[in-house]
Order: C-alpha cells, then sequence, then structure tokens
C-alpha cells in the first residue's frame, strides 16, 4: 500500500532484508481490494470493510493489520463547521477509502445522529471543500493536509476517526488486514506459509529497526522527522483478540448500518478454515 503506514511492514523487502518470492505491486487502498477481487493479486494488506463484503474469497494473515487504539493520526474528517451542523449538507470521501468511508457512514448514524449527503471524488483536500461543507482524508494526503491545516490555521474541525470510534465503542479500530486469497492459499499452502512467514519478519524487522525505518520515511516524504515518529508510533499492526474485537465491532456497526450483507465470521490462515 503506497502510504506511509505500510513502510514499516515492507521496509524490510524494499531493503532485501527478507527474500519474498514474489512480485511487488503499490497503489492506494481501493485499487489494491479491486486487485486482489480480481484475483490479480495473491496477498495484500485490504481494506477492513472490504473482507466483510467478500469473506468467501479470502483468508487472514495472522497477526498483521493496520489499526489504531485512539487516534490514528492520518484519517481526518476536516469540516467547515461544526459536526452537528452538517445536517443535510454534503461531505466528500476519497476514492481511495473503503473502510474509512465506511467508518464515517457509521459514526454519521450513530454517534453524531447527523444526517448527510456522500459524494465520491478524488482525493484533494482543497477540491472536496469547493463541492462540499466536509471532506475525508486517509492515508499521506491526509498526513500532508492536516500539516497544511495546522500551519496556516485554517479554520476547519479536524475529526481523527480512529479517536471518534475508540470514543464511540471503546474499541480499537482495524482499517486493514493482510488478506491471502482462499482459492490460491487452499491450492498452495507451503507458498502461502511462505508469504505469511515473510510479512512477519519483516514486521519483526520494522518494529526493530525503529529508527531506520523513520530515517527513510522521512527522506521520502519531507515531512519532519517529529511528526513522522509521533504518526508511526499512532499506526499499529498487531491483530491480537482486542483488535480481532474492535473489528467485530466494526462489522456489527456496518451490518446494522447497511454496509454489509451478512454478520462475518473471521477465517485466519492456520486457524480455521471454514
Ligand atoms: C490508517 C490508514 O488506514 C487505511 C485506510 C483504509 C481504508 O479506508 O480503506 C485502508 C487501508 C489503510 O491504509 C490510512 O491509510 O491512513
Amino acid at each position: 500500500m503506497d502510504y506511509l503506514n505500510c513502510l514499516p511492514i515492507y521496509y524490510a523487502f524494499e531493503r532485501g532484508l527478507v527474500d519474498v518470492p514474489a512480485e511487488l505491486v503499490k497503489g492506494p487502498p481501493t485499487r489494491l481490494n479491486g486487485l486482489l477481487l480480481r484475483g490479480e493479486l495473491e496477498i495484500t494488506p485490504l481494506s477492513s470493510i472490504e473482507y466483510a463484503r467478500h469473506p468467501d474469497r479470502c483468508l487472514i494473515v495472522p497477526g498483521l493489520s493496520i489499526s489504531s487504539d485512539g487516534p490514528v493520526g492520518s484519517i481526518f474528517l476536516m469540516s467547515k463547521v461544526p459536526l452537528t451542523e452538517l445536517d443535510g449538507k454534503k461531505v466528500c470521501l476519497p476514492d481511495t477509502s473503503a473502510s474509512a468511508a465506511a467508518l464515517l457512514k457509521i459514526l454519521f448514524h450513530h454517534y453524531y445522529h447527523v444526517d448527510v449527503q456522500f459524494e465520491t471524488t478524488a482525493s484533494d483536500l482543497e477540491q472536496m471543500l469547493a463541492r462540499a461543507d466536509a471532506a475525508l482524508l486517509i492515508g499521506d494526503e491526509a498526513l500532508a493536509a492536516y500539516l497544511h491545516v495546522r500551519n496556516t490555521g485554517a479554520p476547519l474541525v479536524v475529526v481523527d476517526l480512529g479517536e471518534a470510534w475508540k470514543k464511540f465503542t471503546g474499541e480499537r479500530m482495524v482499517f486493514a488486514v493482510w488478506v491471502v486469497r482462499r482459492d490460491y492459499a487452499l491450492e498452495r499452502p507451503q507458498e502461502t506459509d511462505g508469504l505469511v512467514a515473510a510479512l512477519q519478519r519483516a514486521r519483526e524487522i520494522g518494529i526493530r529497526e525503529r529508527e531506520a525505518v523513520l530515517d527513510l520515511a522521512v527522506h521520502r516524504t519531507g515531512l519532519p522527522r517529529d511528526f513522522v515518529a509521533d504518526y508511526l508510533k499512532l499506526v499499529r499492526y498487531d491483530f491480537d483478540a482486542e483488535y480481532q474485537r474492535g473489528l467485530l465491532t466494526f462489522y456489527d456497526y456496518a451490518y446494522k448500518t447497511g454496509l454489509t450483507e451478512e454478520r462475518v465470521r473471521l477465517a485466519i490462515w492456520g486457524e480455521h478454515l471454514a
């Protein structure tokens, strides 16, 4: 995934510290979601909401996710007015996002109790706010927009969706899980074990070599070092029982909000295969 939040995981592959018998493909979340579902990728981070829409198509890689326990630092709603005043107004969603877009719909419906009209557009704060009263941003565009708003003092209400979710439910929020295509995994269990082990090894190295990852992140983005360091502390990569409970809570609300068609169970590679 072509965002800073994936660098701690892919650093070891990029640096050749872990051998991965695969070709790496980059893109924003919705592009990778589409490629996996069209059978053009074998293993990828997938927007968590897309897993709930296609549980028969994928198996979750154990012990890995893109999550937060409270603020996430890169998923923001930026609004010209307080959220309660958005009733009947338009909100732009970025065409890069699936999970955060679903989360925002859930929050408006069940937490803020505000009825808004959504429009999906390219991820560009200025253009979004020219067409609507509020805009959702994710990933590196959200980081840049946040800094811009902070530095210019633009009069926008800024809400971190990881933080709003935590206030609403008390739970962690899982934005993406790594999945392997189910047909591929069942046909090629040994290759799947190899890819899963490579990802887990890469994650360990990314955590251990935190400073080197930070150097590379600063070099690549040109963002201030303290800002990037703080951000990389907010993003979590765990997928233990507490994260899974947070994810199932998200799925419950997604179902209640009409964003998914069934209440799914988590099928995790190596744990239980439905
Ligand atoms: C934390 C983030 O979570 C992302 C949000 C996603 C989504 O909305 O579909 C998908 C993958 C994650 O990278 C982020 O990109 O800022």
